[in-house]
């Protein structure tokens, strides 16, 4: 029976969802702490340091006895300085009450100050010389703990900095490694296979491009992949099906799923339990499958895309990219907005389309190429889908249009 779009999102999903809940069994993979760390914890990271490190200026400006100033806005006070104290210094002996340090952003609080008076609220506003023995002149008091940033005020030694399954996003290794925390147990990632079939790949007569987009997908999203060729031959995709299986976490096939005499993934997996094979109410990338190949106590799902190449990468923006994501900690969801068409289309009746078009300077989004499945280039020179429901099947310039943001 054929599916609406958000059917199959949902199905597809599911699947995933079940697949990466069955590999986050397996054991974590200790990783240093490094900019190439992706994917989740599977632990909570525990801090080493505290964050920061130790008291310290928020502002250029005077390391200061608040009580020193507490009368100074009724009559300004005059107070002497010490030696500089910058960023990197070793904590500086205490300042007597009585005098002030000129402080860099970042600088150790000496012993003894609890604020800081940034430089342009001060007298002359400037610093005098770095060894000290000059005077500023103070018209205001101040609060205790003023632009005082305290040691431990992000994180102490010993708390939780990320808590089992945060998203290793960029900001949670600078986390990390400002927390002190040198390796982290992350989830083991799903695996990924996909699978180009069909004779004119595996002769080189039709370059197998899907297969290096849908894994360039899947290498952005941080998530290994291996690729693979099979010809029309369902004994053999049996086999390499089953094979893959072993090793991966979600096999997605191209091609082989449609109405002709040779489609491989169809005849290989429709009739095995719980397959779907189909239609989706989207066009491009109507025909597809949803099946799974089982090993002993295993099910690995088996995402079966149509092979026309737009067909592919729409069908990954629309039914892999989300669940994907979600397991690999990434955004799941690409920006996506309204504009004004520049131009009309048409499209088919109780399908969703899905055509290709770029945000233009002045707000409105413009088409690119065609509607063929084929057009791979097109594809490539857009900047988002221009989404156009089932139930419109024409739109003039200047209607309203729903974009979603592929590139
Ligand atoms: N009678 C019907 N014919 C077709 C229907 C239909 O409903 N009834 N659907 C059309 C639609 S829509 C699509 S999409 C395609 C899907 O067909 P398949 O999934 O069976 O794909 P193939 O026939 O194997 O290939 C289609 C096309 O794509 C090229 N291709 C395949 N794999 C790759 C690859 N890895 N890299 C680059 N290009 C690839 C292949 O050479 C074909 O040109 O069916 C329509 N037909
Ligand atoms: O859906 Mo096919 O995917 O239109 O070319």
């Amino acid at each position: 029976m054929s599916r609406s779009v958000e059917e199959h999102v949902h199905e597809v999903a599911e699947a995933i969802r079940r697949a990466a809940r069955r590999r986050a069994q397996d054991p974590p993979l200790l990783r240093p702490v490094t900019e190439e760390l992706t994917g989740r914890l599977a632990t909570p990271a525990v801090a080493r340091l505290d964050v920061p490190g130790f008291d310290n200026s928020q502002m250029d400006g005077f390391a200061v006895h608040a009580a020193d100033l507490a009368r100074a806005d009724i009559a300004p006070v005059t107070l002497p300085t010490v030696a500089h104290v910058v960023a990197g210094d070793a904590r500086p002996p205490r300042l007597d009450p009585g005098s002030v340090a000129p402080i860099m952003t970042g600088a150790p609080i000496p012993l003894g100050a609890d604020a800081v008076v940034p430089v342009e609220r001060t007298g002359a506003g400037e610093f005098g010389p770095v060894d000290g023995g000059t005077l500023v002149e103070f018209r205001e008091p101040v609060e205790p703990g003023t632009f005082v940033r305290t040691v431990g005020a992000d994180v102490t030694s010993g708390a939780e900095v990320l808590e089992a399954g945060a998203p290793l996003h960029p900001a949670a290794i600078g986390a990390l490694v400002v927390a002190g925390v040198e390796s982290v147990e992350v989830a083991p990632p799903l695996r990924l296979a996909v699978v180009g079939t069909g004779a004119e790949l595996v002769s080189g007569a039709v370059p197998d491009s899907n297969s290096r987009a849908l894994a360039a997908h899947a290498r952005e999203l941080g998530l290994p992949v291996t690729t693979h060729l099979v010809p029309d031959d369902p004994d053999l995709l049996r086999d390499v099906l089953a094979q893959l299986a072993a090793g991966h976490d979600l096999i997605v096939t191209t091609g082989g799923v449609s109405a002709g005499t040779r489609e491989v993934v169809r005849q290989t997996l429709e009739g095995t339990p719980g397959a779907w094979f189909d239609h989706v109410a989207v066009q491009p990338g109507g025909p597809q499958g949803l099946a799974s190949v089982r090993l002993g106590d295993r099910e690995v799902p088996v995402v079966c895309l149509p092979g026309n190449p737009v067909s592919v990468l729409v069908s990954f923006e629309l039914f892999l990219r989300a669940p994907l994501a979600r397991a690999a900690g990434r955004v799941a969801q690409r920006p996506s907005g309204s504009a004004l068409l520049a131009e009309p289309l048409v499209s088919p009746a109780g399908r969703l389309q899905a055509r290709r078009g770029t945000l233009t300077a002045d707000g409105s989004v413009s088409l690119v190429g065609a509607a063929g499945s084929h057009l791979a280039v097109s594809y490539a020179r857009a900047d988002v889908l221009v989404l156009v429901p089932e139930h419109v099947t024409a739109l003039e310039a200047g209607d309203t249009v729903e974009w979603w943001r592929i590139a």
